[in-house]
């Protein structure tokens, strides 16, 4: 088989993203999706291969900014729209893909490389960590209730069109952005994003609403969502599906909650798409009735040890040198001395013994401060060398607020 690799031309990408639609079960995306991803890609980084005329593999990359902790906004190279052909299947070509779009982000200074994976067992090889988790909830309305915090009655809650309503949300989102490691800056054009709402894809339930929580005149909050009505012989039984729910204030969090599980003739509240850490555990009256699911979300892999660890902060001092394992970018393999803090970190190179060993995923997993090392270590992916080191390493690892990523890319 002689394939040939290389990027996708402008007059290439129908082909392109067709073939991948077909790898996903054929699925027919909306044209509206489908121009929105086409405009997104960064082309010069996105890589086919071809049998013939045929596109037998796909790789996409955008060119993203993630929240780390400490507030800063990272660039970082979002791997997205991979597959191989069933064809050409497990003979290397993800592998080919992989190595030389690796090669291209460290070449270009990205610092991290992102994804959201298909399947979670494919990318670990390829030194990528799941750095943040979802939580979904699927709450009984009927027996739940909101323990509303003082101040949710002064929130002003009306119902808008999600379009005509965004410019404001964009606003809220951004600055909610710095505030919890794992969100995506919005870069041109990803505002589209969250307004894309093909029927197709609705599963039964209306068109998306936006609910605006303000307090005195000012956007404190919002949530997007959609009504799946149900009629029983019972009597009726809708579910409400809620796409996102961004909040700056626990009162506002708390009455945009509250409204979406008071909704009439709805008895099952859905968010498929929590922060492990949302306030909505401590909120709900019964959290056995919410029907908790946790799932891994974003992965992450260091392409720069030194960049990646040093672009974040620390929840604590910390002078720890790591010895890390990387055969897929070897010039990560070696001893890194990590010092630094709440303030910032500096990152480099160093001759000393090593005070933890690890696979570059660990770091992938643990750098946006989800993944615990102490947790890692106790699945003996994480090997202690010095007495204490762990302890000390994982507190300073970790982020106050839980990292999270609120949508796929
Ligand atoms: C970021 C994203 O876009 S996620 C979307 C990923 N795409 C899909 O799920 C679409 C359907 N699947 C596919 O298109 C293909 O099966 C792919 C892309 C997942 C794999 O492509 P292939 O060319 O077959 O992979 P390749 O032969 O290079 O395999 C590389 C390694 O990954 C492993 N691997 C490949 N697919 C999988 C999988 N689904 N689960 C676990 N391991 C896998 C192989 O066994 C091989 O392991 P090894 O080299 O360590 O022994």
């Amino acid at each position: 088989m002689t394939t040939e690799l290389r990027t996708v031309s402008k007059d290439e990408l129908d082909a392109w993203y067709t073939a991948l639609e077909w790898a996903f079960g054929g699925l027919k995306e909306s044209a509206d999706e489908r121009r929105l991803w086409h405009e997104l890609v960064d082309l010069d980084r996105s890589l086919g291969v071809w049998d013939g005329d045929r596109v037998v593999g796909s790789l996409g990359t955008f060119a993203l900014g993630v929240s780390v902790p400490g507030g800063a906004v990272v660039p970082a190279a979002g791997i997205t729209m991979v597959h191989v052909a069933s064809t050409h299947r497990r003979r290397g070509l993800l592998r080919r893909m992989m190595r030389r779009a690796l090669d291209d982000y460290r070449e270009a200074g990205e610092p991290l490389a992102l994804l959201t994976a298909s399947e979670p067992d494919i990318y670990g090889r390829f030194g990528f960590g799941a750095a943040t988790r979802r939580l979904s909830a699927t709450v009984d309305s009927t027996r739940v209730r909101v323990n509303a915090p003082a101040g949710t009655d002064d929130i002003a809650l009306s119902v808008a069109d999600p379009v005509a309503a965004a410019p404001r949300c964009e606003e809220l989102y951004a600055r909610l952005v710095p505030r919890r490691p794992g969100m995506l800056e919005r870069r041109p054009g990803w505002e589209r994003l969250p307004l894309l709402d093909p029927p197709g894809e609705r599963e039964g339930a209306s068109a998306r609403r936006c609910l605006l929580a303000e307090r005195d005149g000012e956007l404190v909050g919002y949530a997007r969502f959609a009504l799946r009505p149900a009629f029983r012989a019972a009597g009726p039984e809708g579910a409400v599906v809620v796409h996102d729910l961004e909040a700056a204030t626990p009162a506002a969090y708390a009455a945009l909650l509250r409204q979406l599980m008071e909704m009439d003739l709805m008895s099952t509240v859905v968010l498929r798409d929590l922060p492990v850490d949302a306030p909505l555990l401590h909120l709900v009256s019964d959290v056995r009735r919410c029907d908790l699911r946790l799932q891994d979300r974003l992965y992450a892999r260091p392409l720069d040890v030194g960049a990646a660890l040093a672009a974040r902060s620390y929840a604590t001092e910390l002078d720890v040198v790591i010895d890390v394992a990387d055969d897929v970018c070897p010039g990560n393999t070696g001893r890194w001395r990590l010092s630094g803090g709440p303030g910032g970190a500096v990152c480099a190179r160093t001759g000393d013994a090593a005070d933890l060993a690890l696979p570059v995923r660990v770091l992938g997993a643990a750098c946006l401060g989800g993944a615990s090392l102490t947790a890692l270590a106790g699945a003996g992916l994480v090997v202690e060398e010095r007495a204490g080191a762990l302890a000390a390493a994982s507190v300073a690892f970790t982020s106050p607020v839980a990292p999270w990523l609120p949508h796929t890319f």
